[in-house]
């Protein structure tokens, strides 16, 4: 939906070829799962790093209205389980994270739990962790819509056991099984039967959070994971840097013919902002990794892409950005499932590009976008961080930009518009620091 009251962001033009060191909070889909699972030990854990933003702010909120002690350390935060507590109301917002994985875990509450988001979240597909969880042995409420608002009425225990579900609308589905299925009596076993899943290393950061937790997990088989009942064991663990949140920073190295620098930078790591080396290094860009800093260096071309972006969805609107103003066509394929996403992001993306006179088709599964000359207009954010940092990537070459409600960045990066101006050294942040 869009905000059509929300202020509007004159995006700021690169004065130059960008130069700068971009420090990244933590991963949301990191932090988010390391939280869940603090919650379901058996003793206290550390998160350490984590992304404090309005998703994981959250599930922070959440996992403490269902009983939760979630208390600040200096680099973090101390979380102690409890029972889990029914009798309250949970916020989504309009994270998906919130929304899918809290209500698996709220099954296990000693009575009714309440879900409720944002407008645009009550659109969001829920349906599939909703009868996932009947067949597990869990009652919910949802008036028979599939969608929030609904009611998951905890009984204290979930007996768990086997359930097939069609997966190809959101990787959360799986995600947020799993996560609670250690605490379920008989475990879980999800199998997958329809198209593809997507965000596999989505999948795979599940499966490896649960295990570094001593939980055991069988992935071996396509498409069916197996969690056995146990023990969720406490952790001490530090977040690694959001690697999706650094892909507006790097594509203005690319766009600007400048260099970027994220230190931090995983050598190995499930997310799958990983691929954004590849990605860049194939629209032109100088790519390289040493002594934990990534370094993305434009080389003043720009070229199209044509990839499936089927397993790294969430990279899709700053990669479509880019696109826009490359100088050969782009094909990006495999990424139906971004139309149930914070929007319909195919429609969003080619829609406000085509506004500023970019030259998009949407397909299928996914955009054909051409070279075509920009212009200045309004970029509409439609709630959706990612298509408002995509306004912003465009407003760096194309003078006379306006993002339309640029604080919905702050659904993941706390001050995305500081950090923005620190990147074209506009204010009082060191862009060298
Ligand atoms: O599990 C996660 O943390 C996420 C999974 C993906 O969802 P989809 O599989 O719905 O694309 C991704 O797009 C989202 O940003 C975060
Ligand atoms: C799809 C995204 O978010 P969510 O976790 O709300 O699904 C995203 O961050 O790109």
């Amino acid at each position: 939906m869009t905000d059509t009251t929300a202020p509007l962001w004159p995006a700021p033009t690169a004065p130059g070829p960008v130069d700068a060191t971009v420090v990244l909070p933590g991963s949301k889909s990191l932090t988010n799962r390391a939280l869940v699972l603090a919650a379901l030990a058996d003793g206290p854990s550390l998160v350490r790093h984590p992304l404090l933003a309005r998703d994981t702010r959250l599930m922070i909120d959440a996992l403490r209205a269902l009983g939760a002690g979630i208390e600040p350390v200096d680099d973090g935060v101390r979380v102690t389980p409890a029972p889990v507590r029914g009798g309250v109301a949970i916020d989504t917002g309009l994270a998906g994270t919130v929304m899918r994985f809290v209500p698996p875990l709220a099954a296990l509450a000693d009575g009714d739990v309440r879900f409720d988001g944002d407008p645009q979240a009550r659109l969001r597909p829920m349906g599939t962790v909703l009868d996932a969880l009947r067949t597990l042995g869990v009652s919910i409420d949802d008036g028979g819509r599939g969608v929030l608002p609904f009611t998951v009425a905890g009984a204290g225990a979930v007996p768990g056991g086997e359930v097939t579900i069609d997966a190809s609308a959101s990787s959360q589905f799986v995600s947020g099984l799993l996560l609670s299925a250690p605490r379920y009596d008989k475990g879980v076993t999800v199998r997958h039967d329809g198209k593809p899943v997507p965000s596999q290393p989505h999948i795979d950061m599940t499966v490896a959070m649960l295990r570094e937790r001593g939980v055991e997990v069988d992935d071996a088989a396509a498409n069916t994971w197996r969690v056995e009942p146990g023990a969720v064991r406490a952790v001490d663990t530090v977040v690694e840097p959001d690697l999706s949140n650094a892909a507006p920073f790097l594509a203005a190295a690319v766009l600007t013919g400048g260099t970027v620098r994220v230190p931090r930078w995983p050598a190995a790591t499930t997310q799958p902002g990983a691929e954004l080396r590849d990605l860049l290094a194939r629209m032109g860009a100088d790519v390289s990794l040493d002594d934990g800093v990534l370094t993305v260096r434009g080389t003043g071309t720009v070229l199209g892409l044509d990839a499936d972006l089927h397993d790294v969805g969430e990279l899709t609107p700053v990669l479509a950005a880019l696109a826009a103003a490359a100088t050969t066509p782009s094909h990006l394929r495999g990424i139906a499932h971004l139309r149930g996403h914070e929007t319909d992001r195919l429609a969003a993306l080619a829609a406000e590009i085509n506004g500023l006179g970019g030259d998009v088709t949407e397909t299928a599964d996914g955009l054909d976008i051409r070279p075509a000359p920009l212009r200045a207009g309004v970029f509409h954010s439609y709630a959706d961080h990612r298509l408002a940092q995509a306004g912003a990537v465009l407003g760096l070459v194309v003078p006379g930009v306006q993002v339309e409600d640029i604080a919905t960045t702050s659904k993941t990066l706390a001050d995305f518009p500081g950090m923005w101006a620190a990147l074209l050294g506009r204010s009082g942040g060191d862009p060298d620091a």
